[in-house]
């Protein structure tokens, strides 16, 4: 008998403290899935973070430039991004001035040339997105993006995103040529920057990185 008197005041304490607790948050329950994360149970947004993060894969930002437009535009992709950045380069070096590299981009089109890269090219196995940039060249990417493209024998399960500068030209045709020279690869939407919009690339970019689902937070 005395037991269950015992028993009974610890359950009347125990509804009592329940009370309290719910009064304390002026009579509501806050829904678990707002609060921040403890003790490494994720919330609800957490979890579609991690959903998308998984769907992305690890992400690679290469391009190349040759005036410094594209290499602005890839550091705001790799800064909201995260990832790795690697800067695609000619073995042999471009003259700056416009009239002469107009000339020798013309040939390498006309020609279908596949310049040169410098250096060790990345090991792409760890990839599964490639977001790929270059200015744009009489309407398409400098022949080099092909060079790049061609040293991988297959692109299958990995998806890229181009990204492009240019006058005004936007993505050009420079997608066909993508397409014809990465085998297996998947396409995604690109980011087209022109002259007149550099100075917005940080918003146009978080726009771009949101629509393609690639936010990093
Ligand atoms: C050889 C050459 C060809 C170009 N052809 C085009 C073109 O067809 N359309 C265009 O809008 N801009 C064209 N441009 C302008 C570049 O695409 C633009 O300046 C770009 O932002 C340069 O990027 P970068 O600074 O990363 O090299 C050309 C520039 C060069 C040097």
């Amino acid at each position: 008998m005395k037991k269950i008197g015992l028993t009974l005041m610890g359950m009347g304490l125990l509804i009592i403290i329940g009370i309290l607790l719910v009064l304390r948050n002026n009579g509501t329950f806050t829904p678990k899935h707002n609060q921040p994360s403890v003790s490494g149970v994720a919330t609800r947004s957490e979890k579609r973070t991690s959903q998308a993060r998984h769907k992305r894969g690890k992400v690679l930002v290469v391009y190349m430039s040759h005036t410094g437009h594209t290499k602005a535009v890839a550091r705001a992709i790799h800064r909201q991004v995260g990832g790795d950045l690697y800067e695609l380069k000619t073995r042999e070096k471009y003259p700056q001035k416009y009239e002469k590299m107009l000339k020798i981009a013309r040939k390498e089109q006309d020609q279908q040339r596949r310049p040169k890269l410098a250096g060790k090219l990345p090991d792409l196995k760890p990839y599964r997105t490639i977001v790929l940039g270059y200015p744009i060249w009489l309407d398409k990417n400098p022949m080099a993006i092909n060079t790049f493209l061609n040293a991988y024998p297959t692109f299958k399960g990995k998806t890229i995103l181009p990204f492009t500068t240019s006058g005004s030209s936007g993505l050009g045709s420079s997608l066909t040529e993508l397409k014809a020279n990465a085998k297996h690869a998947q396409f995604g939407k690109g980011l087209a920057i022109t002259a007149d919009e550099l100075d917005d690339t940080s918003s146009l970019v978080k726009k771009w990185v949101q629509t393609v689902g690639l936010t990093n937070n």
